[in-house]
């Protein structure tokens, strides 16, 4: 107050302090309830060790043991247990590194990365991605659930909020990885409101891998999964031909050629039986099938009419066979006694887009599109390469079932190949280093995940192998190379 005026208060602007509810209970109430609360926290407590425990097992049983030595035999016995432990591991690891670094590197790892980085940043890193939400005063945090180390990549399970998309997780997957100290960050669906992130730290599919030896059992060839190279993951990459049709997309140098002739690697027993018949365009004047000539039933080195007519040949064999197997069976089978024939497209613009004549290149077209979408049945596969994935280059993309992105330039070319959101699922072929040729990202249609592989490395050496054993038995083969096939082996 001056004087006799009034001067109002200034308004309360400290929090008041928010009192949990049972406060105001009366107190008989509390007395009551208090046994209640405490048998609640001591489950709690034990539900929070048993996952503690979960989560950490190596660190909690060798806690524990070492713990016992120590007070039942004392700190003599605790020195000698633990050197005998660290000679014992050495020499595990010196005998069998494989099991050893699964069931005792790896696991270790996981505990330590969890312990060191996960569970300390995990709180405010989503805080700071915006991944978490306050409503009402409560604050909805992603939980961390089971961590798991590859080694080369950590794969971390997350239970989203409610009301939480896997779309915002994946619009943020360069803030965790640089959060998390990875190099890119992928997010995987694996079931409603259950992610997992995987943080990669490495790329296993740094170094090439050699081309297999070759097998000698025909039947052996799986047309529903040629072996082409290796996942990132460590297992077989397998491409479908019987049932798909498959585009391979790559900058010059990507490494197309790689997954052309590793699938020619793979079937070649089966076309040397008989039993596969490749059919090869190659408008390149044979720079790429040129080099292994024998494996083709049919090659044209040219994209003018002699191209064109090849591919009329086999769009009206496809007719034609597809009218005999009609009410008979509904998908090729080798009892049909006809052989499996893929046609390969080495830049299958130059024969579609590129043509300058119109008519050769609207029949180049028909023919192309009439093989992809009726081959499927009467056992017609193509394989067709291409440089640039535009819908004016390829307009029917669409038709073709597996679709295999080598090193792009932009983002938008990754998703013209792959599809839309396939990129944000962790696809980042425009990612794919200069050095890795060979290193694609595939999308198969049906299955929601990518899978990111290297093809074989089929060198010039390998492709005179490849004509040898095509043309030649496989003993002189075996003199030329000094290689055995992988079926002799396990014969022997
Ligand atoms: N899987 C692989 N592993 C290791 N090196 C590879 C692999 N694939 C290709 N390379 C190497 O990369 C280079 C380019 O490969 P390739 O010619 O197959 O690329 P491309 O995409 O077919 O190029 P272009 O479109 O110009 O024909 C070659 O030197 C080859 O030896």
């Amino acid at each position: 107050m001056s004087g006799n005026r009034w001067v109002d208060p200034a308004p309360f602007e400290g929090v008041r302090p928010r009192l949990p509810w049972w406060f105001f209970l009366p107190r008989w109430v509390k007395v009551v309830s208090l046994p209640f609360a405490l048998a609640y926290l001591v489950i709690w407590l034990a539900v929070r060790l048993v996952i503690l425990a979960a989560h950490y097992p190596v660190a909690v049983v060798l806690g524990i043991a070492l713990y016992l030595v120590r007070v039942h035999c004392g700190l003599w016995a605790l020195v000698i247990v633990v050197l005998t432990t660290v000679g014992g591991l050495v020499i595990w690891a010196g005998l069998h590194r494989p099991s050893f670094i699964r069931h005792a590197w790896l696991r270790a790892l996981t505990e330590w990365r969890r312990a060191t980085l996960y569970v300390p940043h995990w709180r405010t890193v989503t805080r700071l991605a915006e991944l978490t939400k306050d409503s009402r005063g409560k604050e909805f945090r992603p939980q961390l659930r089971r961590v798991r180390s590859d080694g080369w990549r950590d794969r971390v399970r997350v239970k989203m909020i409610p009301a939480q998309s896997p779309e915002q997780w994946e619009a943020r997957r360069d803030n965790l990885a640089h959060s998390f100290n990875a190099k890119s960050c992928r997010v995987r669906v694996l079931k409603p409101r259950l992610l997992e992130l995987d943080f990669i730290h490495s790329d296993p599919l740094a170094r090439p891998i050699p081309a297999p030896a070759l097998s000698a059992d025909a039947v052996a060839a799986n047309l529903k999964g040629v072996v082409v190279g290796k996942t990132e993951t460590g297992r077989p990459w397998l491409l479908r031909l019987l049932g798909s049709q498959l585009l391979v997309v790559g900058v010059p140098g990507a490494g197309k050629g790689s997954v052309l002739w590793s699938i020619v690697w793979q079937l070649a027993p089966a076309i040397r039986a008989g039993l596969v018949r490749l059919v090869g365009i190659d408008p390149k004047g044979g720079m790429e099938l040129g080099q292994c000539p024998d494996a083709f039933a049919k090659v044209v080195y040219d994209n003018g009419p002699a191209a064109v007519e090849l591919l009329e040949e086999i769009a009206a064999e496809v007719k034609e066979r597809a009218s005999r197997y009609k009410g008979i069976r509904r998908l090729w089978t080798r009892s049909s006694g006809e052989p499996f024939t893929v046609l390969i497209v080495d830049e299958l613009a130059d024969v579609i887009a590129y043509q300058t004549d119109k008519n050769l290149r609207e029949r180049a077209t028909r023919a192309v599109q009439t093989i992809t979408s009726q081959g499927r049945a009467p056992g017609f596969a193509v394989v067709a390469l291409v440089q640039d994935p535009r819908k004016e280059i390829v307009s029917f993309r669409h038709l073709f079932t597996t679709r295999v992105a080598l090193r792009l330039d932009e983002p938008i070319q990754v998703d013209m190949v792959l599809g839309d959101g396939v990129r944000q699922r962790g696809a980042a072929a425009h990612e794919i280093s200069e050095n890795t040729p060979g290193v694609a990202w595939i999308k198969q249609d049906g299955r929601r995940e990518p899978e990111r592989a290297r093809a074989f490395h089929i060198t010039d050496a390998d492709l005179v192998e490849l004509g040898q054993f095509l043309t030649a038995g496989d003993a002189s083969v075996r003199e030329l190379t000094g290689r055995t096939s992988s079926t002799e082996t396990e014969a022997a």
